[in-house]
């Protein structure tokens, strides 16, 4: 028995399929570029793709736009901003940070697999001001304090 499902409402406005999962457990869905004609990332060049994607994400939830490792790996290819964050209040297209960090160019085709999304709950808070925190044993630690081995 399948769990139920969360919708989520989308208008496509895309030539291509609605991101699917590629796996049967995958975590993210890949998503496609809709593109008029392909786009070329030079070195160090970044670009925002079109998905063609308008989403209503229900309220308490975000998208996350990650990276594919394999973009990644073979063709240096990431998201500046990764992870990217859809608000649950956006209704604008759904676009992605794609930048070559690779030194050969990377053409970016229509349809092509170029991200995957993830849904993911998230608190929304209110801030409590405070006039000391708890003491911890990291402290005020960070960027490698605690060491490499
Ligand atoms: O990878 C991304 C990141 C964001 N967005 C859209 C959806 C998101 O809800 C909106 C705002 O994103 P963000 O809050 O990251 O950008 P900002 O620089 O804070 O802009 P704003 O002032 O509009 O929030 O832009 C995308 O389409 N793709
Ligand atoms: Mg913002």
């Amino acid at each position: 028995m399948l769990p139920l499902l969360m919708q989520i409402p989308v208008i496509n406005r895309s030539r291509h399929p609605l991101p699917e999962y590629q796996t049967a457990h995958a975590a993210g869905l890949d998503v496609r570029a809709n593109l008029a004609e392909p786009v070329t990332l030079k070195p160090l060049q970044r670009a925002l793709i079109p998905t063609g994607l308008f989403l209503e994400i229900p309220v308490g939830y975000e998208v996350q736009v990650r990276p594919r490792s394999g973009l990644a790996y073979k063709h240096g290819i990431g998201i500046v901003n990764s992870p990217g964050t859809i608000d649950a209040d956006y209704r604008g297209e759904l676009k992605v940070l794609l930048v070559n960090l690779s030194d050969q160019e990377f053409v970016v085709q229509d349809g092509e697999r170029i991200a995957q999304l993830v849904v993911a709950r998230h608190e929304t808070v209110a801030w409590q001001p405070a006039a000391a925190l708890t003491e911890t044993q990291r402290g005020t630690g960070g960027y490698g304090s605690t060491g490499v081995q």
